[in-house]
Parts: C-alpha cells; sequence; structure tokens
C-alpha cells in the first residue's frame, strides 16, 4: 500500500501573555484558515494559551486541561482535521505541566504528553513538573511523536521516540531570538538521524523576557527545508510525500545499524 501524502499546517502565533482567552480566540481562527488550506494537521507552538506567565500559573493555568481539550477537540471534529495543539499551562495535582493534547479529525484525543526536559534559563524548573512519558500517535496511518523545544536538545530522547517507529516529530516551541540558528540546527540534525520528517513551530513576538523570531519550519528525512517561515505571524500549508522515508531509510539503514549493545 502506497503511504499517504500528508499536508501539514504550520500556525506561527503571535502569542498575548497571560491571556489565554484572547489566544484561544486567535487558534481558533488558524484552525478555520489551515481547514480552508485542506491541512491534514495544524500545529500550535508552545505555551500558545499563556507564554511564560509562570508566576500567574496558579491564576491561569488550565485546570486539568479541560478549557484547551474541549476547545480543541470541537474544532477538530468542527473542521475534520488533526489538530497538534502545541502545548498549554495544566494544572495537575497541585503541579503545572507544559502539556501537548494531539487530537483527529473527529475530535479524539490521541495522545497527552508533559514536557520532558525543563528549561531552566527560563526558571521552568522553579514552576513545573518534568513528564516522564513518551508520546506515540498516528496522522492517518502516519506513526508520529512529538516533543517541546528544549527537549531537541537531547538527541537520546527523540532517538528513543524514533526507535519505537515514528516518522513524524513535531517539535512546538518558544525559542527565542538569540538562538535561532541552534532551532534549526538541532531540528536538522534530529531529521537527518532519525530519518524522519521534523515540523517545528516556533512562536513570534515578545514577552516581558525575551524576542521570539519564529522561524517555523518543515524538514524532511535528508534535513533538507521543505517550508519554513519568517519572523512574522502567519500560517502556512506543506505537503510532505511519506515514500521519502521508505527510500530514505532503505539506503542507509541507520536503526538496524544501530550497536545498542554499546550505547
Ligand atoms: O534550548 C533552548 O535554547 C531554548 C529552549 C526553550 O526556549 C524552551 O524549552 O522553552
Amino acid at each position: 500500500m502506497p503511504m499517504p501524502k500528508l499536508t501539514i499546517a504550520i500556525a506561527q502565533m503571535a502569542i498575548a501573555f497571560g491571556q489565554p482567552a484572547d489566544n484561544r480566540a486567535k487558534v481558533k481562527k488558524f484552525v478555520a484558515q489551515a481547514a480552508k488550506q485542506r491541512a491534514d494537521i495544524v500545529v500550535f507552538p508552545e505555551l500558545w494559551d499563556t507564554g511564560y506567565d509562570l508566576t500567574r500559573f496558579d491564576e491561569i493555568a488550565d485546570s486539568e486541561g479541560t478549557t484547551a481539550q474541549q476547545l480543541l477537540a470541537q474544532l477538530a471534529q468542527q473542521y475534520h482535521i488533526y489538530i497538534l495543539g502545541g502545548s498549554v499551562a495544566v494544572s495537575h495535582d497541585g503541579h503545572f505541566y507544559n502539556t501537548t493534547y494531539v487530537f483527529d479529525d473527529q475530535g479524539q484525543l490521541l495522545s497527552t504528553y508533559r514536557k520532558v526536559h525543563l528549561f531552566g534559563l527560563m526558571h521552568e524548573d522553579q514552576y513545573l513538573q518534568a513528564g516522564n512519558q513518551m508520546s506515540h500517535f498516528t496522522v492517518k496511518t502516519v506513526p508520529a511523536t512529538n516533543v517541546i523545544c528544549y527537549d531537541i536538545r537531547f538527541p537520546e530522547w527523540l532517538r528513543k521516540l524514533s526507535a519505537a517507529g515514528s516518522e513524524l516529530i513535531f517539535v512546538p516551541a518558544e525559542w527565542p531570538e538569540q538562538r535561532t540558528q541552534q532551532w534549526l540546527q538541532l531540528l536538522a540534525a534530529r531529521a537527518i538521524e532519525n530519518q524522519s520528517f521534523v515540523i517545528g513551530v516556533n512562536r513570534v513576538g515578545d514577552d516581558p523576557d525575551n524576542h521570539f523570531a519564529g522561524h517555523s519550519v518543515v524538514y524532511d528525512p535528508l534535513g533538507n527545508v521543505l517550508s519554513e517561515l519568517g519572523d512574522t505571524e502567519a500560517l502556512k500549508t506543506v505537503t510532505i510525500d511519506l515514500d521519502q522515508i521508505t527510500s530514505v531509510r532503505g539506503e542507509i539503514p541507520v536503526f538496524a545499524d544501530r550497536r545498542p549493545d554499546l550505547y
């Protein structure tokens, strides 16, 4: 059976700091726009509901993620589109988690992922709890995984997720401008070494501490750029051909050639 093509919409949002209601309204517009462009899946950035307004999480984090889940499920069902819900600030059992929800095109929850590596430079370790579970789901029939932002600096983690069968790696982020070059190079490396499509979606705009320069990007399994945005708010679609996974993995069989007996 030929592998499908998928059309992916990358929603590079400017996030209103600590204003979940405004950000939810914007997410609605982006989902409608992605559906109009016939995307199979739309992907949002990290913490799209609150931004890094960590000191106000007591007040603004989403209790059990209920509000985000209801919104994303309803939009997925209404527009018949998969949604990789970037991540949102979720409160659970007296702790906060940086959490991704993924919904299919019927509005069913496919995956919940809590950011595994907390980013000390932006004080996440002081306010958030780390997750400890992998994310695996399928988009149509394509096996996929996701991580969040800083997680891409840990190739062992992405290797583990990829070795379990993923062909798409989604990476929602709030990656500050001064390290944009590292963002692009790390994502390209993760694509090449895991012979996977990598979809990185960053935010744009400012918060009190950082400027975010976007450069959301889709890499193919050879590390070629298929689509890249600039530094302004935008939504862009790109169609990827999953046959490329078979040819790339067939030519250089890195998964089979690994030496798990040594490392
Ligand atoms: O690793 C980096 O340089 C940026 C990470 C980051 O901004 C985050 O995890 O939110």
